[in-house]
């Protein structure tokens, strides 16, 4: 064994849970182990592209010699400060939002609900060291038989990597390291002091007045969540409206949410500076033309995503990087043959089903694709997402201007929420099921749902585009009632009444009268 230890790594509060979290992911004292003499595969990063990569390519028990590098925590952004405690807090948040509306269901609810921030915070801690061993650098060694080195990785030649003075030689490489919060260039801000996804789970007192830069996915789940735990939230957003990577009238439904449950929204705002004054941090902005300024007790960032590529000594590998990240080619291969890279370094669309997805390419790419022959696609995944606002946003495929854009004729079919029984029983109706189908065909291409439960529901589409399953089948299925699924049912219903042409009601009558 190698006597090379990795840094101690400190999370706040180091209460027993975020001790268990760092025992697990990180744990003081380990000591890296002696290199193999080469590696058939050497995964740089274990977030969830790294880890799936490296527990897929070792678990297969073929005999492969694998070896994970990670700096900082297993489990990345997703199980750390990302997917695992921002779906906590969430949750908590859901349960303010439903008392709030408590009235609505006839239920007596306090006038003020009272929040225990602490609490809440520390459920999440919980939750997190709890999730945290399926990450840890016991089972990577253990279960799946690999060799774990804690440090950062930095590429020395064509066919090695160095980590914490170890050199580790490769056949086959992979860059899994992730992205972090792209830090906003504006005056003033880096003195006053700011948060980002990386330090805002690390809070124990829930701040007074919020201001959080980005109108995205991270801004927009984050608010209503502080704003429901009682926080002043004011969201700046560039864009026009929030959200406005998505379908446009699905994000006009959060955005109305947001402006009943009264998180502020400063819209197409340029901020121009920051200032620390005694009153808290003042953010000057125009919007529209006008001037304005807010005073917050604390600012979080949340402004999009900037690719880990730095330090990695990629030039003398020959792999081709920009600010998107590194270049790969649809069988995410860079610009050097044997290294590929997974996940939010390289890909656009950065949620961790997508390093996942990436991953298992990389796996049959990489090790079983002999002279390139059998090597899977990027373009072939079908992709869906959640942003998990309340109520959430789930989309599938294309949108109708993708497929525009492809030269596609489309079809769109919409469902409200108004017209699903289970929805009207919930008071959910704000909400709809639109799915667009190819034209002059029952092909599904695409498909946002909006509804509390969007999520779970958007499964059944995305099952149908991957298997070539259209609305005439998804017509024949069914669907419990009353379920907020049905909302799918009833578009393939409404495809399937599309075809009625008059010669077929004319043939039907005439089956009717000899029946
Ligand atoms: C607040 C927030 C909420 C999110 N919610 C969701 C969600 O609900 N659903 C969803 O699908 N996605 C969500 N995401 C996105 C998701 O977290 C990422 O897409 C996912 O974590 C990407 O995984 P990855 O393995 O590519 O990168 P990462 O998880 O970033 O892992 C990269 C790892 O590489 C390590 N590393 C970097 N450089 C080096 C080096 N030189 N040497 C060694 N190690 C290195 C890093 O320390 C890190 O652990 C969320 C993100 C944020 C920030
Ligand atoms: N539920 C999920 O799956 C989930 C949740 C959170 C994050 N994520 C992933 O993380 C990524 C990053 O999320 P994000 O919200 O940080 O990025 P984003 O790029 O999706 O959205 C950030 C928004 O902030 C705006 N913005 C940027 N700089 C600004 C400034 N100075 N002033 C005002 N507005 C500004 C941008 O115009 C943009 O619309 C997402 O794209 C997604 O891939 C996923």
């Amino acid at each position: 064994m190698s006597n090379s230890t990795s840094e101690r790594v400190i999370i706040p509060p180091m209460d027993e849970h975020n001790q268990r979290l760092i025992a697990n992911l990180h744990p003081d004292d380990w000591k890296n182990p002696e290199p193999a003499d080469c590696y058939d595969l050497v995964v740089i990063g274990a977030g969830a592209g790294g880890l799936v990569t490296s527990a897929g390519a070792a678990g297969l028990n073929v005999g492969l010699k694998v070896a994970l590098i990670e700096k900082h925590l297993m489990g990345g952004d997703c199980t750390n400060v990302g997917c695992v405690p921002s779906k906590s807090l969430i949750r908590s948040a859901r349960v303010v939002g439903e008392m709030w509306n408590a009235k609505k269901y006839g239920v007596v609810a306090p006038q003020e609900v009272e929040v225990d921030f602490p609490a809440v915070m520390e459920r999440m801690r919980k939750i997190r060291a709890d999730i945290s061993p399926i990450d840890s650098t016991d089972r990577f060694t253990n279960e799946f038989g690999m060799d774990v080195f804690l440090g950062t990785a930095s590429f020395t030649s064509g066919d090695t990597i160095e980590v914490a003075g170890q050199k580790l030689k490769f056949k086959k490489a992979v860059i899994a390291t992730g992205a972090r919060a792209t830090h906003p260039d504006i005056p003033g801000i880096e003195e006053a002091g700011y948060l980002t996804n990386e330090t805002v789970f690390n809070l124990t007192q829930l701040p007074k007045r919020l201001a959080i830069i980005g109108g995205g996915p991270i801004g927009c789940e984050l608010a209503q969540t502080f704003n429901r735990f009682g926080s002043e939230v004011t969201i700046l957003h560039r864009g026009s409206h929030i959200l406005n990577k998505e379908d446009r009238d699905a994000a006009e439904i959060v955005q109305k949410v947001f402006q009943q449950e009264k998180v502020g929204m400063i819209l197409s705002s340029k901020i121009e500076r920051v200032e620390s004054t005694s009153e808290g941090k003042k953010v000057y902005y125009t919007s529209n033309g006008k001037q304005g300024s807010i005073v917050v007790d604390e600012i979080l960032v949340g402004a999009g995503r900037t690719p880990n590529v730095k330090n990695l000594n990629l030039e003398k590998v020959g792999v081709e990087y920009d600010k998107s990240g590194v270049k790969v080619n649809d069988n995410l291969v860079t610009s050097n043959p044997r290294i590929f890279a997974v996940g939010d370094v390289c890909l656009s669309q950065k949620f961790t089903h997508m390093a996942d997805a990436s991953a298992r390419i990389v796996i049959q790419n990489a090790l079983f694709a002999p002279f390139g022959l059998g090597r899977k696609k990027l373009s072939d995944l079908v992709i869906p997402w959640v942003t998990f606002t309340d109520p959430e946003i789930a989309h599938v495929g294309m949108y109708e201007s993708e497929a525009k854009e492809m030269g596609l004729e489309v079809n769109t079919i919409k469902i409200d929420y108004e017209d699903v029984d289970r929805a009207i029983t919930d008071s959910e109706t704000e909400g709809f099921v639109k799915i667009h189908l190819k034209q002059g065909t029952d092909q599904i291409l695409g498909a946002t749902i909006v509804s509390p439960h969007a999520g779970e529901t958007i499964s059944e589409v995305t099952t149908a585009i991957v298997n070539g399953i259209g609305m005439n089948k998804l017509s024949g299925v069914i669907h419990p009632y009353p379920t907020q699924a049905e909302g799918i049912k009833k578009a393939a219903d409404a495809y399937k009444r599309t075809k009625l042409t008059d010669g077929t009601r004319k043939l039907l009558g005439f089956l009717n009268k000899f029946s």
